[in-house]
């Protein structure tokens, strides 16, 4: 997708990644071999964190739709009770994350943690609480005037435009154009007045797929990774993802690399974005491929 963040679908089938023993499959990088290395001898040392959209649930055209892939709990249930620590880490308010996910009350996730809002917010099995900071005033004015700069632009017509508004709790705001009648071009229509929308309130734009998010700034992946990941104490981390928003937690697993821990990039794969994949040490075949690594690591530590 080159520097858009939606590329226009192919053909291609996501490169099948090589089978390294016990079926778990094999980073084509050094450094993401020695983070699966180091993942597989000492498990209690590893932690995973994982993206929720695009990565363990499968990309749908209403995002209240969206659900954890087939598999993909039950995958985590039998995974994380070997690991030190897991997360999910995700654009989404955190409660909806686990609503979406089925993340609670689930045997082997008591000790699970999402961090919402792209690290924002915080939510633990253990205590099933939301710690959340006030909202910015910023995303209140902005759900104020949204309507009338979507109805200027002229994407859409009518009430399609409240479809296309997703209202994250008061935290934040997404302008979604999936459902457009041209995704793309409204895409790239919107992208300039809503960061002028944003910037005027002393908000960001987050780009994603077929979304523009307004949303506070001083938080992002990276910063909410890195942070868990010096609280767990661990000395290695995979981290998965699909999207922009994750090219932040990319680049802190190479940071944490450079500071001695080991680690493992990967990428959902999809034709819509393709920065992840040049990034990463593995790429597998969406949240299926994702449902399939995780469970390939749980049926490889359980026979250890
Ligand atoms: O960090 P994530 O968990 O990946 O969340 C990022 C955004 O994902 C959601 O939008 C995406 O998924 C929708 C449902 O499949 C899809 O309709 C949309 O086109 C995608 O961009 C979510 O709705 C946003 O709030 C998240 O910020």
């Amino acid at each position: 997708m080159g520097s858009s963040p939606n590329a226009a679908p192919h053909s291609e089938p996501s490169p099948e990644p090589e089978r390294a023993p016990g079926s778990v499959p094999a980073p084509h990088t050094p450094a993401g071999r020695d983070g699966l290395a180091a993942l597989l001898a000492h498990p209690e040392r590893a932690v995973v964190a994982l993206d929720f959209d695009g990565t363990l649930a499968d990309i749908v055209p209403d995002p209240e739709k969206a659900r954890a892939h087939d598999g993909a709990v039950a995958a985590l249930g039998r995974l994380v009770p070997r690991l030190r620590a897991a997360a999910v880490i995700t654009g989404r308010p955190a409660a909806l994350a686990v609503r979406l996910g089925g993340f609670d009350s689930v045997p082997g996730l008591d000790h699970l943690t999402v961090l919402g809002h792209y690290g924002v917010e915080r939510w633990e099995a253990a205590t099933g609480t939301v710690h959340a900071p006030a909202p910015h005033p910023g995303v209140a004015a902005i759900q104020a005037e949204l309507p009338g700069v979507l109805d200027a632009s002229g994407v859409w017509h009518g009430t399609w435009v409240e479809t296309a508004i997703e209202r994250k709790g008061g935290q934040a705001i997404a302008v979604h154009t999936r459902r457009a009648d041209d995704p793309q071009g409204a895409f790239d229509r919107l992208r300039a007045p809503l960061a002028a929308l944003a910037e005027r309130h002393g908000l960001i734009v987050e780009p994603g797929r077929y979304v523009l998010e307004l949303r506070p700034p001083g938080m992002d992946k990276g910063v909410a990774l890195a942070e868990w990941v010096r609280e767990t104490g661990a000395s290695t981390v995979l981290y998965a993802g699909d999207d922009l928003g994750d090219l932040a937690a990319f680049a802190a697993v190479d940071k944490l690399r450079s500071d001695g821990l080991a680690g493992v990039l990967v990428c959902s794969g999809s034709a819509e974005v393709t920065e992840l994949a040049d990034r990463a040490d593995l790429v597998v075949d969406g949240p299926a491929g994702v449902v399939e690594l995780l469970g390939a690591l749980a049926d490889h530590l359980a026979v250890r």
